[in-house]
Order: structure tokens, then sequence, then C-alpha cells
């Protein structure tokens, strides 16, 4: 009889399994087909990604990741998932089981989640591995997992750690490692999100008209917009800026990835950065926090594209603050998370974190 009573499910968003163009291909087809990702009706959405998207990004996709490819260990997004699965393993101890999974492609989450009903685990914490809230991360984690296990004669008790953007040893790490590039060194300091469809936060207060600028989302997190996505990464600036002294005048929020010609959220990276260099800044400090492991989105497009397009703007340096990846305070936080222990960080309907 296993001895192990506790299972935790980390899952992040995921990577194809090699460079190579059919791989992505495989890949790009299970994350853009999934409905919470491009939210339009089926038919429309098969046309637009397996007809148009696929096919014209596929190649250019590939040949990024090739250049982030560690010949290694591979995909930095799997092999810090995987070393965090091991430490956050260690931490807990052997009455926990650990197990990692995928969004998309390997490891996958019914293979995980076949292991975990195996052990005849007494609950299963899932831990999505994404900071801030949203439908087309976290919400898409969840509708797979309840897809999944709807057939499970016995259900373990489940609970999930559906956000975690005020996690204070979260916070920390960001801090520290800002620190390591000597922020009083550098002239503006970019806070670069993964960015969203407007339209994908239209129901996060279960209203459907949802407006960040009129609920104050940019300002302030309280009981009516706790899950908007734009909230809790303005949030998280605030607690990494004020562990910083910065002033709201020394940092920009903005967010970067836009696919497609609906409007995302604003403002876009790309046009923060030409605004700042129209602006005489020359070196940028770049946090990316709602990434937890350094991946494509971190190291090709804000270490090489962003840097490279700010030096032909005129400027001298965008530096990119490094993720999470093994910080041993991370690693803290996900046991934390794994153990469904509140992050630490005090909490009130009306506070203005
Ligand atoms: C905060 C996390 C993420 C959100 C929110 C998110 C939304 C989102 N992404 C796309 C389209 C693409 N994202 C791609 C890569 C990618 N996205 C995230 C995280 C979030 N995405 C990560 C961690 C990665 C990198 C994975 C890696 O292997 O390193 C890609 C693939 C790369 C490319 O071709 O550019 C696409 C496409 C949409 C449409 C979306 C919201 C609706
Ligand atoms: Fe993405
Ligand atoms: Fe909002």
């Amino acid at each position: 009889m296993s001895k192990v009573k506790k299972g935790v499910l980390l899952i992040n968003l995921g990577t194809p399994d090699s460079p190579a163009v059919p791989d992505v291909k495989r890949y790009l087809i299970e994350f853009l087909m999934d409905g919470r990702v491009i939210d339009i009706p089926a038919w429309r959405r098969t046309l637009l990604v397996k007809g148009i998207i696929v096919p014209f990004r596929a190649p250019n996709s590939a040949k990024l990741y090739r250049e982030i490819w560690d010949s290694q260990t591979g995909s930095p997004l799997l092999h810090y998932s995987k070393v965090q699965r091991q430490l956050l393993q260690q931490q807990l101890g052997a009455d926990y089981h650990v197990e990692l999974a995928m969004r998309y492609q390997n490891p996958s989450i019914p293979k995980a989640l076949a292991n975990l009903k195996r052990l005849n685990v007494d609950s299963i914490r899932i831990v999505p591995l994404f900071p801030q809230y949203a439908s087309a991360t976290t919400g898409s984690v969840i509708e797979k997992i309840t897809e999944e296990i709807r057939d499970w004669p016995t259900f373990p008790a489940l609970s999930v750690a559906n956000h975690f953007y005020d996690n204070e040893l979260m916070v920390e790490v960001f801090v520290e490692n800002a620190k390591k590039h000597r922020p009083e060194t550098y002239d503006h300091f970019l806070f670069s999100y993964h960015g969203l469809p407007v339209r994908q936060l239209l129901d996060v207060d279960g209203s459907g008209k949802h407006v960040c600028d009129q609920a104050g989302c940019r300002e302030r997190i309280d009981g009516l917009n706790k899950f908007c996505y734009v909230a809790q990464c303005y949030a998280t600036t605030r607690l990494i800026a004020g562990r910083l002294d910065l002033k709201t005048d020394d940092y920009t929020v903005c967010f970067q990835s836009r696919l497609g010609k609906t409007p995302w959220i604003q403002p876009y990276t790309s046009d923060v950065l030409k605004e700042a260099a129209a602006k005489g800044k020359k070196r940028l400090l770049v946090f990316s926090p709602a990434f937890v492991a350094d991946c494509l989105e971190t190291i090709y497009e804000i270490g090489t594209e962003y840097a490279t397009e700010f030096k032909e703007l005129g400027g001298e340096k965008v530096q990119l603050v490094e993720s999470l990846n093994d910080h041993p305070k991370w690693i803290a936080a996900l046991e934390q998370l794994a153990r469904g222990e509140l992050s630490g960080w005090p909490k009130s309907e009306s506070l203005t974190l």
C-alpha cells in the first residue's frame, strides 16, 4: 500500500516536443483550437487556426523555438517546470506526490491524472502556474481537468490555487533578481505581461460588461474586479514596484505577444518601447511577472526582439529580469500553494494593493 496521501498537480502552459515544424504545428493546433484561447465559434476557429494561423505561423515559430532550445535541456519552459516539480517534491516529502503536466502537449494532463488515480491519493491540489487568473490559462486548465475526471467513480478532495498574483515570496524573488542588475543604473522600468483580447475580460465580474477603465482595474483590486487579469497584473506590479521604492513615473505596465487584429489589453509593449525611446530613455529594466519560468515570450520576445527594436530606436539596453525558475524562495512559494496556505499578504475586500 502506498504511503502517499496527498497529490499535487503542477500545470504550466505547454511547449512543443521539439522545435521541428511538425511538432510546433501540433502544439499550436492544440493550443489555438482551445475555445478559451481563441474564443470564437468553433467553425470559424477551425478555419482561422488550421487554414491561416498555423500554416503561416508554424515555420517562423519553429525558427524562434530553435533559438531558445538548449542542446542539453531542450525547452526552457519544460526544463524549469521539471526542476520546479522535483524541488517541490523534495520540499514536501513522502506524504505528497507531485505530478507535472502541461495544458498543451507533454507531459500530458491525462497521464498525470492517471498516475494520481493509480496512487489512490486522498486529495489533489491543482496548481496552475499562472500568477494572474485568466480564462485562457487557469480557466482552461480547470476545464480540461474537470473534463478528464468526469467519469472517475471516486473523487479525491479537489482544490485549486487559482491565482497568486500577490504571493509575497514570489514578489521577493522578482525584487531580488532585479537588484542583481543594479536598478539604480536604469532610467525606466517596464512590467510586461502576456496580453489577452479585451473581450475575454467582459465577464470577469459576472456582468458581461466589465470595462477595466471604469472598474478602476489599473488603480485598485477589490471585491468587484478581483478576478480581472488586468487588476491582478497591476496589483503584482504595485507590490514589486513598492518593494523597489519605484515611483509611478518610473515604470510602465504593458502587454505583449498580441495575436490577430482584435483589440488586446493596452498599452502594447512595442508601443511603450517606442514612447520610451522617443522620451530619450536609454536603459530599460523589464519584468515579466506573468511567467514563472523563462520561456519563448521572455527569452526571445523581450530579451532579443524588444532589445533589438529598442536599440534601433536609439536606446542602449533592454535587460530582462530573470524569471522565478529554480529560485529557493519560489520553491517555498510553491510549497505554500501546494499546501493550500495563504500567500501571507494581508487581504481585504477593499484593500488597495
Ligand atoms: C500568462 C500566461 C499566458 C497567457 C495569458 C497567454 C495567452 C495567450 N497566448 C496566445 C498565443 C500564443 N502564446 C504562445 C506562447 C506562450 N504563451 C504563454 C503564456 C500565456 N499565454 C507562454 C508561457 C508561452 C511560451 C511557451 C514556450 O514554449 O516557451 C504562442 C506560441 C509561440 C508563438 O508562436 O508565438 C502563441 C501562438 C493567445 C492567443 C493567448 C490568449 C488568448
Ligand atoms: Fe501565449
Ligand atoms: Fe478589469
